[in-house]
């Protein structure tokens, strides 16, 4: 009735389903692919259409035009955002810039954001990409069934470099990230689809609860980030980033100040360094949430289309006569930008959009549209109208490059491109990262092209072609490709060999960038472990599907404590190590001897009988399950390397002197084992002085569990059997004692203690 009331003059109200009183058709909306169900009712009540939810207007539309009538044409009072019911303070407290209502923090946020992408984006992202992406080819190429952990790692470790100069917040950025995801997507918290839940106190609400210990490690983190920055600058060793450019212009203009207004004005630009640090920390959530979608769906695309593969494989080798893509090819590779274009088109990442609000009554077309309602473009719907994109559910990158087609446009040096693309939002909310984009998925997808043949997954034993989905997508509002098989074979020797180099290359730097900064790092990761990145594991049932079960049920030593995202970045960088040269002679001299000791993982029981090291399978917050393998067993004291049937671990030892290399009795060893367990790879790495183990990490992609059944050991107790390693190393005895204790129950009483007592070690 209130509503009819305000029903302007002859203006109707919008079509859409019957609503049940106070619900709507909550009932009617499935878990998974909710878009799905928003276009099909678009097929029947039209290109705009509202649907009620807990007595809030929802106004949907599938039509580009209409989304630019509204969105852009009269974005004065169409570029608000609504309400979250489960973040409520979303539209005011300026933590996140998508999210903010339109007011004069927003502004303020955006013109910052908006100059430091373009900053950024005249220095080409200062080559982050490119070496990332090199890291990323030779990891797929070691082991393609991670592709998921792979493609994260690589957009979380990009936008990190971006962000702060380093890629070493990436594992916890992807944890509060993944969560933040959950606690804004309708299927990821109940209370934004029945709203009202949002008034329960805190004590009663799961929802809150787990929303506030995860925005507690997130403001943690970027507050540390920004420290660390700001001390890498001090000494004249931080990396170009966003924060970076943003202090240093800061400075400036307070060094051109007088010395009367400096302290006034210093105050001020503390005020506005930390709306700054969240700036430049929505920008890195941004940039960690969503191109992984277009990375894998590409994958899935070529499962599906392999003729598209064929032909950007030829173009690529024609243009580049053998070479890797790199962006100042971008020019002469326009079927490239093409299939970038069209992944996005034929997938769309944000299927929903990101919801704008209208501020004022509007009426357009004779429709009436209230004051408040929630405003989607829909994005899946809008890649689907076959005016603009026929058979819209042919992935076919031809329609932006043949002039038949409406989606044409030359010169082709430019176009295609995803500059104003409608996937990327409308009027004054759209998308500020497209150039971080543009060149993120130019270089994967390139890459990918360039090195491997993707295809279906062939039964090893029946040969037969495993099944690939079509359109199976996680159900947050940012949508991924839910786990598939598939084969990525490198296309020839050469590039194998080159993908290799390319890796060594990118991995170098970070190790330099690792050795000077090392204070600063141990400084930045003790955080990590007080702000409780280790957390329950926990599945997510539509992320892994069939893939997770599978993984659970076969692999051992899963992402113990990797907390957000399974497996970390500083673990990943353990895989570097892994999956570099296994080569001994490259590496520093050994200096190992019996009293340094040599730690050695091992599953094959029948060959000495002794321990090994096992986690638990995990999963958490939208990454695939990573397995882990951490601590280690410990085997004989004098050799350096073990080549048994199902693992090889090499292990180096060095002496430990103080910080500044005196003999100030700062003194211990540092082992770094690196090995290879049935095609896998295992790193460990442990510093240790003689009074704390200052860190350890070990990491191990999946693996069948054979030899632990062999044992007849759980796989907790072996992976107790790890921590002890971790213990003993701590006491500085000898590890060859872990060998020693054949209780278990012994085992794990000292396994719990040592671990309350070497918080460090819990760094995963
Ligand atoms: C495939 C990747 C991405 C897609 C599909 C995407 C898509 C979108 C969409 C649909 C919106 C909402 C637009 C609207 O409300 O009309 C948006 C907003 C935004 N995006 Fe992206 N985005 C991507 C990556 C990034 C990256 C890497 C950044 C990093 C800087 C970023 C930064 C932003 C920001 C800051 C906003 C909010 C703008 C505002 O509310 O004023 N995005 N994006």
């Amino acid at each position: 009735w209130l509503e009819r009331k305000r029903l302007r003059g002859g203006s109707r109200p919008l079509p859409g389903p019957t609503n049940l009183p106070f619900i709507g058709r909550v009932h009617d909306i499935p878990e998974k692919g909710s878009w799905l169900k928003f276009h099909e009712w678009s097929k029947v009540y039209g290109p705009i259409y509202q649907t009620k939810m807990f007595g809030v207007t929802h106004v949907w539309i599938s039509s580009e035009k209409i989304a630019h009538d509204l969105l852009s044409r009269r974005a004065n009072i169409y570029s608000d955002r609504p309400q979250i019911p489960n973040l409520p303070d979303n539209r005011t407290s300026g933590d996140y810039l998508a999210l903010l209502g339109r007011n004069d923090t927003w502004r303020r946020q955006r013109k910052l954001c908006n100059h430091l992408m373009h900053t950024s984006a005249l220095a080409s992202l200062h080559d982050y990409p490119t070496l990332e992406r090199n890291r990323f080819l030779y990891l797929l190429s070691q082991s393609p069934e991670n592709y998921i952990e792979y493609i994260e790692q690589f957009t979380s470790r990009t936008i990190a470099r971006l962000s702060w100069g380093s890629a070493h917040p990436a594992q916890i950025l992807r944890h509060t990230t993944f969560g933040l995801l959950e606690t804004i997507s309708p299927s990821g918290a109940l209370p934004n689809v029945i709203s009202f839940l949002r008034h329960l106190p805190l004590a009663l609400s799961p929802w809150q609860k787990k929303e506030k210990a995860r925005h507690d490690l997130e403001d943690k983190q970027f507050r540390s980030n920004i420290g660390f920055v700001k001390r890498m600058m001090d000494v004249g060793r931080a990396e170009p980033s966003f924060i970076r450019t943003y202090l240093e212009e800061q400075q400036g203009s307070i060094n051109s100040t007088s010395t009367n207004k400096k302290c006034d004005e210093q105050k001020g630009k503390e005020a506005a360094a930390d709306e700054a640090m969240h700036v430049v920390g929505l920008m890195a959530i941004a940039g960690a949430l969503t191109i992984g979608s277009p990375i894998q769906s590409y994958i899935l695309a070529m499962c599906h289309y392999p003729e598209w593969q064929a032909r950007l494989q030829e173009e690529i080798d024609t243009e580049l006569g053998g070479r890797c893509p790199m962006w100042e090819d971008r020019e002469k590779l326009p079927l490239l930008r093409a299939v970038v274009k069209e992944v996005i088109r034929w997938r769309p990442p944000v299927p929903t959009g990101i919801p704008h609000a209208v501020e004022k009554d509007d009426v357009y077309n004779g429709y009436f549209i209230p004051a408040g309602a929630t405003i989607h473009a829909l994005e899946w719907a809008i890649t689907r109208d076959e005016q603009t994109y026929p058979q819209a559910e042919t992935f076919n990158p031809s329609r932006f490059l043949v002039p038949s087609y409406p989606t044409y446009r030359e010169p082709l040096t430019i176009y295609p491109n995803l500059s104003g693309f409608s996937q990327f939002g409308f009027g004054r909310r759209t998308c500020q990262g497209v150039p971080i984009v543009e060149q993120d998925l130019f270089l994967t997808m390139g890459g990918m092209a360039w090195a491997f043949t993707i295809s279906k997954k062939r039964d090893p034993v029946t040969g037969v072609e495993m099944p690939v989905h079509w359109n199976d997508y996680t159900p947050l509002l940012i949508a991924k490709p839910c786990r598939f098989p598939f084969d990525a074979v490198p296309r020839d020797e050469e590039k194998r060999k080159k993908m290799r180099e390319m890796y060594e290359e990118a991995v170098e730097g970070e190790e330099m960038e690792r050795c000077e900064s090392r204070e600063e790092r141990e400084r930045t990761e003790g955080w990590m472990v007080e702000g409780g990145v280790r957390q329950k594991e926990e599945e997510i049932p539509w992320q892994s599907g069939v893939g997770l079960q599978r993984q659970v049920e076969g692999d051992v030593g899963a992402g113990v404590g990797a907390g957000g995202g399974g497996a970390s970045s500083e673990d990943r960088r353990g895989q570097d190590h892994a999956q570099g040269p296994q080569d001994t002679s490259q590496e520093e001299p050994d200096d190992a001897s019996d009293s340094h000791s040599t730690t050695s993982s091992r599953l094959d029981s029948t060959a000495s009988g002794s321990g090994s090291v096992i986690g638990t399978p995990s999963a958490s917050w939208g990454s695939e399950p990573s397995l882990s393998l951490r601590g280690s067993s410990v085997e004989s004291s004098d050799c350096d390397e073990h080549e048994h049937d199902e693992l090889r671990v090499v292990t180096r030892t060095t002496p430990y002197k103080g910080e500044d290399g005196d003999d100030d009795g700062n003194e211990g060893m540092r082992m770094r084992s690196m090995g290879r367990m049935r095609g896998r790879r295992v790193r460990i790495k442990t510093m240790s002085n003689a009074s704390s183990t200052i860190g350890m990490e070990a990491l191990m992609t999946p693996m069948t569990p054979t030899t632990p059944e062999k044992e007849g050991l759980p796989f907790k107790e072996m992976g107790i059997m790890g921590i002890m390693g971790m213990g003993t190393m701590k006491l500085g005895i000898a590890t060859r004692r872990v060998m020693e204790v054949e209780d278990m129950e012994d085992l794990e009483r000292v396994a719990v203690d040592d671990e309350m007592e070497v918080p460090g070690a819990w760094r995963w």
